[in-house]
């Protein structure tokens, strides 16, 4: 039996303070994982603004946001699916779009950043934002593998700044790594966490050490798997066999490798590299960046060329 004392009182009342915090959040990129971080935080009554560079891929995102809305819809609401179609409506009509990040900023509690993994293009980003977001704005990356301090140190705002590492496809999965820098304030990280649960996740506190949890044993694991290959021990299709049937993962290595993008998993490997050129567990793989370099990103490569064709498409004189 749980005693109501003053404490108990006090974190409560200071949790659900939090917790009502955040109510505005801006998602920046709107790929794989922001357009499935803005889902969730609209699904769970979020006001949310979700920024790319262009309308194209805003709409893109938006309809596989609304492609993925359904799907959760047809299991939520299998007796009644009118009440599902009702659900998909009201979700999406929290979720608006802007490719000007600096001017939506201006009004929001939490901004989760889900850009490339560059350093150097999240930095610029979060430099400008730093100037136009309110005192109490908090900043997230979602990165899946740069130290959260060296991007925040493009900002004025360390205390602030921390890490919110969600799970790819993000309506499934339910974890989410809270990774709080050096500079992280106690109430920041509180924050990201209830903020965390309020989406129905289920976080874990990480230090802000290179691929925090869970890339620091899965990344290496699956470049293993393409070494393997490439020594000539095994077939893509057997490995991934062997670890779906011999493991229990939900996927292979190759499956997940496609799955989470191949450029994104080459920018974790080659950055881990740099920093540390004699750990074999960082070493690239010819393979990869031969895939990388012919444009073959896996599941997000026709994504990107549907894009493509509707910009030529916009682009066309007969559209000018
Ligand atoms: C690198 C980064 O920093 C970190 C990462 O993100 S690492 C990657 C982590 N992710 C993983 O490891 C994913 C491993 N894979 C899985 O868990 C599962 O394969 C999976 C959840 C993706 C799909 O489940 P699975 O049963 O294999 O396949 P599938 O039949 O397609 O899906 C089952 C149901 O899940 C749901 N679902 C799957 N993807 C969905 C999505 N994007 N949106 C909504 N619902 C979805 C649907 O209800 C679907 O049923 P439906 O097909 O009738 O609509
Ligand atoms: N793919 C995964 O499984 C996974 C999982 C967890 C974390 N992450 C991390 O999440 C981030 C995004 O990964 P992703 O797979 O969604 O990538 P993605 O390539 O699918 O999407 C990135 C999006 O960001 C947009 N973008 C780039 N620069 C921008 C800018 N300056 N302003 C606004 N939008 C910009 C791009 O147009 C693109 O739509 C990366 O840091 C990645 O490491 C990825």
């Amino acid at each position: 039996m749980a005693f109501i004392t003053r404490q108990n009182i006090r974190s409560l009342s200071s949790s659900a303070a939090l917790r009502a915090a955040i109510k505005h959040v801006t998602v920046i990129g709107g790929g794989l994982m922001g357009a499935g971080i803005a889902q969730v935080a609209a699904s769970t009554g979020h006001s949310v603004v979700l920024v790319d560079t262009s309308e194209d891929i805003l709409k893109k995102s938006t309809k596989g946001i609304e492609a993925s809305l359904k799907r959760v819809a047809k299991k939520k609401f299998a007796e009644k699916p009118e009440d599902g179609e009702a659900f998909v409506q009201k979700v999406l009509k929290n979720i608006s779009t802007s490719t000007d990040a600096v001017s939506v900023v201006q009004g929001t509690d939490l901004v989760v950043e889900a850009i490339v993994e560059n350093l150097k293009v999240k930095q610029d980003l979060f430099g400008a934002l730093d100037k136009a977001a309110p005192e109490h704005t908090i900043f997230a990356s979602n990165t899946s593998s740069l130290p959260i301090a060296d991007i925040a140190s493009s900002t004025a705002r360390l205390d602030r700044f921390g890490g919110l590492h969600f799970f790819n496809p993000v309506p499934m999965m339910k974890l989410v790594e809270v990774i709080k820098a050096p500079a992280t304030s106690q109430q920041t990280f509180d924050a990201l966490l209830e903020f965390s649960k309020a989406l129905g996740k289920h976080p874990v506190s990480c230090k802000d050490t290179p691929g925090f949890i869970v890339n620091r044993l899965l990344v290496p694991y699956m470049l293993e798997a393409v070494r393997l290959h490439e020594r000539g021990h095994g077939s893509k299709e057997d490995i991934d066999v062997a670890m779906k049937l011999g493991a229990g993962y939900p996927m292979g290595p190759f499956e997940l490798l496609d799955y989470v993008g191949l450029d994104t998993s080459k920018f974790i490997i080659d950055g881990w590299h740099e920093k540390d050129p004699d750990n074999p567990l960082f070493a690239p793989s010819p393979l990869l960046n031969k895939l990388v370099a012919e444009g073959k990103l896996g599941k997000k490569t026709a994504w990107v060329r549907n894009l493509l064709q509707t910009q030529n498409v916009n682009n066309s004189p007969e559209n000018t």
